[in-house]
C-alpha cells in the first residue's frame, strides 16, 4: 500500500532523516514510535510533500510520489490527521467538513461522518475553536475522512486528550481498520500503540531502530529507545 524506501530529509544543513525505510500493508495499522525530536513528524510531512525528502522513494499502491507537492499526495489518496489537530477555529464545524471533501462514488460524505461522531452533528454551527479538545480530534479525524483517503497518517491523535477521549479515539481506529482503512500512526502515547498496531516501528535521531510485527516488539527495545507514557 505504502512504500517508503531510503529517505534523507534536511531542514536547512540539518540532516533529520537518514535513510527512513518502512511500508503500510493493505488493511493493517503500522505504529511510528520514538522520543521526541526523532523526526516522527518529519517522516509524515516528508511522506505528504510538507518537508519534502532530498533523497528516497515514497510509493503508493506502486505509484511514485516522491517530491510531488501537497496536494498531489493528498488527491493521490493520503489523508492525514495532523499533530495539534488543526482545524479551521474560524469556521463552523459543518464548514471544517466540507472545505476538504473530495466526493468519491461510495465515499465518506457529511452524514457518514455525523452518523460515526453524533457529537459534531449537535455541534455543526459551532466554531471549530470553541469545540473541546476531544471534539476538535474528532473533527480532525473527520475532516481527513472527507477527503476519501486510501491511507490515513494520524499524528500523536491521544495528544492533550483525557483517558475517556483516548478510548474513544482507539474505538474509532479499530473500527476505520475494521473498515479496511491503512494507517500510519505515530504515538507516544504506549498503550495506545500497542493495542493499536499490526507493525511496530522505532525511530532514533532519524533512522529507523527497529522494525518488526507487534508480538516482537520487546521491552529491551522499549527501554533503550522511549521514554513513553504507558
Ligand atoms: N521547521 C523546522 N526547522 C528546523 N528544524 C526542525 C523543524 N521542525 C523540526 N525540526 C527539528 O527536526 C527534528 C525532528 O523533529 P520532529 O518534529 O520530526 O520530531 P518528532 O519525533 O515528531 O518529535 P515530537 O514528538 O516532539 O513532535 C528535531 O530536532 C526538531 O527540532
Amino acid at each position: 500500500m505504502l512504500e517508503v524506501q531510503n529517505l534523507h530529509t534536511y531542514y536547512g544543513d540539518s540532516h533529520i532523516l537518514h535513510g527512513v525505510t518502512l511500508s503500510v500493508q493493505k488493511g493493517s495499522v503500522s505504529i511510528l514510535l520514538g522520543r521526541n525530536g526523532m523526526g516522527k513528524t518529519t517522516t509524515l510531512h516528508s511522506i505528504m510533500g510538507i518537508t519534502p525528502s532530498k533523497q528516497g522513494k515514497i510509493l503508493i499502491n506502486g505509484k511514485e510520489i516522491q517530491g510531488e507537492p501537497n496536494y498531489k499526495v493528498s488527491k493521490s489518496g493520503i489523508g492525514i490527521v495532523p499533530q495539534g489537530r488543526r482545524i479551521f477555529g474560524n469556521l463552523t464545524v459543518k464548514e471544517n467538513l466540507l472545505t476538504t471533501h473530495r466526493p468519491y462514488k461510495d465515499g465518506w460524505n457529511l452524514n457518514d461522518i455525523y452518523d460515526m461522531f453524533p457529537r459534531l452533528k449537535e455541534r455543526e454551527s459551532s466554531m471549530g475553536g470553541n469545540l473541546s479538545g476531544g471534539e476538535q480530534q474528532m473533527l480532525s479525524i473527520g475532516r481527513a475522512l472527507m477527503t476519501n483517503p486510501k491511507l490515513l497518517l494520524l499524528d500523536e491523535p491521544s495528544e492533550g486528550l483525557s483517558p475517556l477521549m483516548v478510548r474513544e479515539v482507539i474505538k474509532i481506529i479499530i473500527h476505520l481498520k475494521n473498515e479496511g482503512l491503512p494507517m500510519l500512526i505515530v504515538e507516544q502515547n504506549l498503550a495506545m500503540a500497542t493495542s493499536l498496531a499490526d507493525h511496530v516501528y522505532v525511530l532514533n535521531k532519524g533512522n529507523i531502530v527497529f522494525d518488526g510485527p507487534s508480538e516482537e516488539f520487546d521491552t529491551a527495545t522499549r527501554n533503550k529507545f522511549l521514554s513513553l507514557s504507558s
